[in-house]
């Protein structure tokens, strides 16, 4: 594998205003973006290319839409995912019942997916400690059962943010050596898309219609600016 490049699907999962995008944003633009909350539609989709060793890693990162009414278009984006951050408000209890409510799809219906559970704003702790609504060895204890990693980030401060992307893009890296090794067969990477392409016509039977936040002229190192969510425009799927 020295060398290699690996590209990894990444699904970004959970509540409503737990602070998915601002995740991502802080990890590919490095900046948190400030003014009126925007919900996302649907997905975005972003791509980022690092370094792990001497190989090359692509995440392909897919930032889903939180509210309960796009919860069926998650289902879409979490198809043939390696990886999946499952978010929670640390201020927030019912966002971590929800993120639970994600585990378990996970596990039971993407098995080669591992989780990866973010606690976000822990900066709104570092300022007032009595604002924690989700305890930690809770949280550790639930993450240990069902075999995933624990993460607290700020998007706004960046704690711990490159951390997660980091060690998703390590395991993945050492998941994929161990197979090699082994003979296992390399998983294929479901999202390896030419510049302008639909993502969703790599998935097994595309839903028609769907309508697709994804701005096309990504470029692999910067990706797409996921800010612009402000203001989207929207694709149906290749433009039916
Ligand atoms: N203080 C603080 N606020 C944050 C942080 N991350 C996100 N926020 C705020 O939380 C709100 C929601 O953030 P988003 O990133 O849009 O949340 P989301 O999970 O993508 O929301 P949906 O698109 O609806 O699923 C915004 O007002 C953000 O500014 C953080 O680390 N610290």
């Amino acid at each position: 594998m020295s060398g290699q490049r690996v590209d990894v699907k990444v699904v970004m999962l959970g509540k409503e205003y737990v602070g998915k995008t601002s995740l991502v944003e802080r990890y590919v633009h490095d900046r948190f973006l400030v003014g009126p909350y925007q919900n996302t539609i649907g997905a975005a989709f972003v791509a980022k290319v690092m370094s792990v060793g001497d190989r090359t890693v692509t995440l392909g990162i897919w930032d889903t839409a939180g509210s309960e009414r796009y919860e069926a278009m998650s289902r879409i984006y979490y198809r043939g995912a390696k990886a999946a951050i499952v978010c929670y408000d640390l201020t927030d209890s019912s966002s971590f019942e929800r993120a639970k409510f994600w585990v378990k799809e996970l596990r039971s219906l993407e098995e080669g997916c591992q989780i990866y559970l973010c606690g976000t704003k822990s900066d709104l702790l570092e300022e007032d400690r009595r604002r924690r609504r989700v305890d930690f060895h809770d949280v550790q204890d639930y993450a240990d059962n069902i075999k995933a990693q624990l993460f607290e980030t700020s998007s706004k401060t960046g704690q711990s943010v490159d951390e997660l992307f980091q060690k998703v893009a390590e395991d993945y890296v050492s998941v994929a050596a161990f197979q090699v090794m082994t003979g296992a067969c390399f998983p294929k990477p479901l999202w390896r898309l030419p510049l302008g392409h639909c993502p969703l016509h790599e998935l097994p039977d595309p839903p028609s219609r769907m309508v697709l936040s994804c701005h096309l002229s990504l470029t692999e190192d910067k990706g797409v600016d996921l800010g612009q969510k402000a203001n989207p425009y929207f694709y149906s799927c290749c433009h039916h």
